[in-house]
C-alpha cells in the first residue's frame, strides 16, 4: 500500500494535518505543487514562528488555503492587489499561486511576519509577489492598488478607512468575512457613504468545493 494514503503511514495525518482535499487540484491546476509547498510551510515554520495556531492544522486546507484561493475568480490578470495585514500570506499567497499573472503586494506591519513571508515567497519563487513591511495607513501616496484584499484584519469600517486611500479610481475592497457580515455592513453604512463606495456586493464562493463557502464583500470606489 502507498504509505502516503495510509492513515497510519502518512506523517502529515499522524501530525493531525488535514489531508489535501480533491478540490485543491481543481483550484490550483498545474500549480498544485506550489500550494502543497505553501501548506508545508504553514504547517511547519508557520506554526513554529507563531503565524498559525496548531489548532488550525486539522483545517489547514479547507479553512485557510482553499477558503482564500476561491477569491481568485474575482481578480483580473491586470489587477495589482494589496493584501492588507497579510500575516501568514492569507489570502495573498494562495491568490498569487492561483493567478500567476496578477501582481500581489503583501502588506504586513510586523517584522517577524514579513521575514517569514519573504522566506516563503523566495522558496516558492513567486515572481508576482512583492512584500512591503508597513502599516497600510503609511502607504498613502506610496502605493496604489486596483484591489485591496483583507481577511481577519479589522472590522469593515476600519478596513474602509485604511484601504480606500490606497485604492485607485474604480478600485475595489474585497474583504473575507464570517457569518456576521450583515451586521458589519450595517455598522459601516456611514463609512461607505463618506468614502463614496458602492453598496457592498456579497459573493459566496466555493459553494461546490468547500464545506463552508467563503463570503467576500466587494466595495468599489465610485
Ligand atoms: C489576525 S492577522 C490575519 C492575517 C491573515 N490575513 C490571515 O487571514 O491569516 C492580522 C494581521 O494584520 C496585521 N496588521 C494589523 N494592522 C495592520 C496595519 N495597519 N497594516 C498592515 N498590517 C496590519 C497584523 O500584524 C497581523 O499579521
Amino acid at each position: 500500500m502507498d504509505s502516503t494514503h495510509s492513515p497510519t503511514g502518512n506523517p502529515r495525518e499522524r501530525a493531525g494535518i488535514e489531508s489535501e482535499p480533491e478540490a485543491a487540484a481543481e483550484i490550483f491546476g498545474a500549480r498544485i505543487d506550489l500550494a502543497r509547498r505553501f501548506a508545508d510551510h504553514l504547517a511547519t515554520t508557520g506554526v513554529e514562528w507563531g503565524l498559525l495556531g496548531p489548532r488550525e492544522l486539522p483545517r489547514l486546507w479547507s479553512r485557510h488555503i482553499l477558503n482564500c484561493a476561491v477569491m481568485a475568480e474575482l481578480l483580473e490578470d491586470t489587477d495589482v492587489v494589496g493584501d492588507i495585514g497579510s500575516g501568514a500570506g492569507l489570502p495573498g499567497i494562495p491568490l498569487a499561486i492561483a493567478r500567476p499573472k496578477t501582481r500581489l503586494v503583501l502588506v504586513e506591519a510586523m517584522e517577524r511576519r514579513v521575514e517569514w513571508l519573504q522566506m516563503v515567497a523566495a522558496d516558492l519563487q513567486l515572481e508576482n509577489v512583492r512584500i512591503v513591511r508597513a502599516r497600510v495607513e503609511e502607504l498613502v501616496d506610496a502605493e496604489i492598488f486596483t484591489v485591496a484584499t483583507a481577511r481577519a484584519v479589522k472590522s469593515l469600517p476600519v478596513l474602509i478607512e485604511w484601504c480606500t486611500p490606497v485604492l485607485g479610481p474604480d478600485g475595489r475592497l474585497l474583504a473575507i468575512k464570517g457569518q456576521s457580515y450583515e451586521t458589519e455592513i450595517k455598522k459601516a453604512a456611514k463609512h461607505i457613504k463618506r468614502y463614496r463606495l458602492s453598496p457592498p456586493k456579497v459573493h459566496t464562493l466555493g459553494a461546490e468545493s468547500l464545506e463552508i463557502p467563503t463570503t467576500v464583500l466587494e466595495l468599489r470606489r465610485r
